[in-house]
């Protein structure tokens, strides 16, 4: 008989086939495989960045043919910029760092304060707060890693609100990302009413990019909407942001994964899991659990080598109906495809942009009505004769509001069309189509980022300015408002409901979950001036 000495283990074994392991260890351990895999395939996958980094500088010596003295120069910068970087990486980063000034953005995965290095050195961030307990109990684990893990593969991009660090504590996880000190997009709407078309012709072909943008790095954003997901630099362009939903395939980014790790544990181990009273009266949580851990890796195959294979397969067929993508939202801007649950790919994020053009056909009071409006589009769709729209706008719009197969931006995707499990879910170049419309014929898409936007923030008295946050220009601030309340929610993972060990093993998962986490961006090789703006863009394009 074996006598469990440690606290919180499940019980006494008499046998030793009885379980040796209580559902904690069970947590730790698949947090542990979970790191080591996600680890594994992140380096054996692709370059490190390291050498990433000294490729660019090889390339930017080749491409400026610099002499020996220069390179050299070049060289002897990169190193000091190295050490000074692995000294940062070291260095952890904590909230304690930071001084947060107010908060100016909220949204259903957490909020966005401003906030100062508490040194005063490292200027100001937008930090993006989110309570891990909250989502971990709503399965947000694969989301919240997609979404640091686009913005780690942004680095660099023009188009990318750029990310400056991530770090987190027990409690939260954070991203610090350069603040854009124009606000958002939204607030521009509302302090300008109608766009002009000359006006919107250049937001949109700035939206355009920053789609392309997400796409070119392999993402879906699946949540492209105007009110908040485009922010506006201090020079007036635009950016993309909030990657909460962005999914790009993979694996780590799909919640099923996670699922399968600690289910297919527990089938193992055989420890008993009761869940929550609702379990109990209903009883067959647990079977459902259980027989989502059925994949197994065929005897001999490498374990990472079988998931990238599988993963993207079972992901092609799956895809519908992730959680959070489904149930949060408005629906008004999502595609048809979606809201029937058939299969989709990155076209969705297009017919969202047909939408941004302030436009809201399939608006209704409520989500299921919405959705009966999208579904039937054609019934709803129906452009205001009052907005006087030019000919080659309203080809534009109903080019992208209209069925996916002939949506502006499909030419790539006439393999999915044709296949019933989707081969590819995003074809980096599909915006060529959309930049080619006679909307934007008078669009110069090389030298966009270098033109003077219709508009320029003013009027800042420094960089922490919030003056575009203000209630008056952002109805949705909530300066001042407490963003610490944790709502209650009943965990969709039946081991965190577990009347028994839920609360343990939320604790060991909110420390677990997102190790490797962390974050540091790098700096720039700064030899000369001119030498850096090159730099800069050659890395961008
Ligand atoms: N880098 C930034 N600089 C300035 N403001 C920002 C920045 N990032 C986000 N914000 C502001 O914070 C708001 C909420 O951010 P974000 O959209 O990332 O949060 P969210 O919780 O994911 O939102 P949602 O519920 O819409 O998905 C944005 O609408 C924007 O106004």
């Amino acid at each position: 008989m074996i006598v469990r000495k440690s606290r919180g283990r499940v019980g006494v074994s008499c046998s030793p086939t009885e379980p040796l392991l209580s559902l904690k260890d069970i947590e730790i351990a698949s947090n542990a495989k979970i790191y080591l895999e996600t680890y594994f395939d992140r380096i054996l996958a692709s370059q490190s960045p390291r050498s990433l980094r000294r490729r660019s500088v090889e390339r930017l010596i080749k491409e400026l043919s610099l002499g020996s003295t220069e390179a050299a120069t070049c060289w002897e910068e990169w190193r000091a910029k190295e050490t000074e970087y692995l000294r940062r990486c070291r260095t952890r980063l904590h909230i304690g760092d930071f001084d947060t000034l107010r908060i100016i953005g909220k949204g259903s995965f957490g909020c966005v304060k401003l906030a100062r290095m508490e040194n005063g050195k490292g200027g100001v961030f937008a930090l993006k707060i989110v309570q891990k307990g909250l989502q971990l109990k709503q399965g947000q684990e694969a989301h919240l890693r997609a979404e640091r893990d686009l913005l780690v593969a942004g680095e660099g991009s023009r188009w990318i609100v750029p990310l400056v660090a991530s770090f987190q504590d027990d409690e939260n996880l954070y991203l610090a990302m350069e603040y854009m000190i124009g606000g958002d997009f939204l607030g521009l709407l509302m302090e300008k009413g109608t766009l002009s078309e000359e006006m919107a012709r250049f937001y949109v072909a700035e939206m355009v990019l920053c789609i392309e943008e997400v796409h070119k790095l392999g993402f879906i954003h699946r949540d492209v909407k105007p009110e908040d997901n485009f922010c506006i630099t201090a020079s007036g362009h635009l950016k993309i942001c909030d990657f909460g939903l962005a999914f790009s395939g993979h694996w780590a980014h799909d919640g099923a994964y996670f699922e399968q790790q600690r289910w297919g544990l527990v089938k193992k181990t055989q420890v008993s899991v009761v869940g929550d009273t609702i379990d109990k009266r209903t009883g067959n949580a647990l079977a459902r659990a259980l027989s989502a851990t059925t994949a197994t890796v065929p005897h001999g195959e490498r374990v990472l080598s079988w998931r990238n294979k599988n993963g993207r397969r079972r992901m092609a067929r799956s895809i519908v109906g992730t959680y959070q993508y489904m149930v949060s939202g408005p629906k008004i801007a999502q595609a048809p495809e979606i809201v029937r649950e058939e299969a989709y790919d990155a076209r969705c994020d297009w017919w969202s942009l047909g939408i941004l053009f302030g436009y809201t056909p399939f608006y209704a009071e409520n989500r299921e009505e919405s959705k009966i409006k999208v579904s039937n589009w054609r019934d709803h769709l129906v452009l205001d004769p009052t907005t006087h729209l030019s000919k080659k706008m309203e080809t534009l719009i109903r080019s992208l509001i209209c069925e996916r197969e002939g949506r502006l931006g499909s030419i790539a995707y006439r393999i999915n069309d044709a296949s019933d499990c989707l081969p590819n879910y995003v074809y980096p170049n599909d915006a060529e189509e959309i930049r080619a419309h006679p909307f934007f014929a008078v669009v110069n898409w090389r030298t966009l980022h270098m033109q003077i936007p219709p508009f320029v923030p003013s009027g800042l008295l420094d960089e922490a300015d919030t003056k575009y946050f203000t209630e008056s220009f952002n109805s949705r601030s909530t300066s001042g408002e407490s963003s610490d309340a944790v709502p209650q929610v009943r965990a969709r993972d039946m081991l965190l409901r577990d009347s028994k060990c839920g609360e343990k093993i939320l604790e060991a998962r909110k420390r677990g979950a997102f190790l490797g986490y962390t974050y540091v961006r790098p700096g720039n090789v700064r030899v000369r001036k001119g030498l850096l703006a090159y730099y800069d863009s050659a890395r961008r394009n």
